[in-house]
């Protein structure tokens, strides 16, 4: 039987440099391909980052109860929604999966594949040094968006209490404080 790892994390935790660098180690895993109704971006490729569908689409996956979780985010150029779906690619019956969500995604997984299925792999970094790189990489950004930064690092405070991670069932954590022990730590918990 295989396994959804689920990696979670607060903003500028490390989770999609530990998603890739895993991924390089263990190419086995495979990757869960989100939906979004968000227009793609010019660097961006259909079936890559995620499938761009419209709302017509989503409507049909919900009316077909393929929906497993969905997020939505009021932006400034209208509401986008990001979604996982059971639409064939996801056999843990006979695959590991690797992939990044957030709490309330992974309650969703849990619910609908069954808790022994999805294992999360939790990565924390002490706040300080979190926010500074969090400021390190939007100052690197050609258009650094200061005030967003600031705003999901309060969000996340929320979103990660304590009590949330009671709630979802997280105990284990990953300290990303040195990016190599890290992954080798979360690659021998996956083996
Ligand atoms: N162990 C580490 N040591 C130093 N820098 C790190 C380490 N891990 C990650 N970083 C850097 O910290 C920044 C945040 O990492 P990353 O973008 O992977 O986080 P994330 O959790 O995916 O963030 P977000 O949820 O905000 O997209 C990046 O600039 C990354 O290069």
């Amino acid at each position: 039987m295989g396994k959804i790892y689920y990696i979670m994390g607060k903003s500028a935790s490390g989770k999609d440099s530990i998603f890739k660098e895993v991924k390089k180690r263990m190419p086995e895993l495979k990757d869960i391909v989100l939906y979004t109704t968000r227009p793609i971006r010019e660097n961006e490729t259909e079936g890559v980052e995620y499938h761009f569908v419209d709302e017509e689409f989503l409507r049909g996956m919900q009316e077909k109860k393929r929906v497993i979780e969905l997020r939505s985010y009021n932006t400034r150029c209208g509401i986008w929604k990001y979604f996982t779906a059971d639409d064939g690619q996801i056999d843990p019956e006979k695959f590991d999966y690797l992939t990044i969500g957030t709490l309330e995604s992974y309650a969703a997984m849990k619910t609908y594949f069954g808790e022994e299925q999805v294992v999360p792999l939790y990565v924390e970094v002490e706040d300080g040094l979190r926010l500074a790189r969090a400021v390190e990489r939007e100052r690197s950004q050609t258009d650094p968006k200061y005030a967003e930064m600031c705003r999901r690092f309060l969000a996340d405070s929320e979103d990660f209490s304590e009590e949330n991670l009671e709630k979802a069932g997280i105990k284990k954590r990953f300290e990303n404080v040195e990016f190599g022990e890290c992954v080798d730590k979360i690659c021998r918990y996956i083996n």
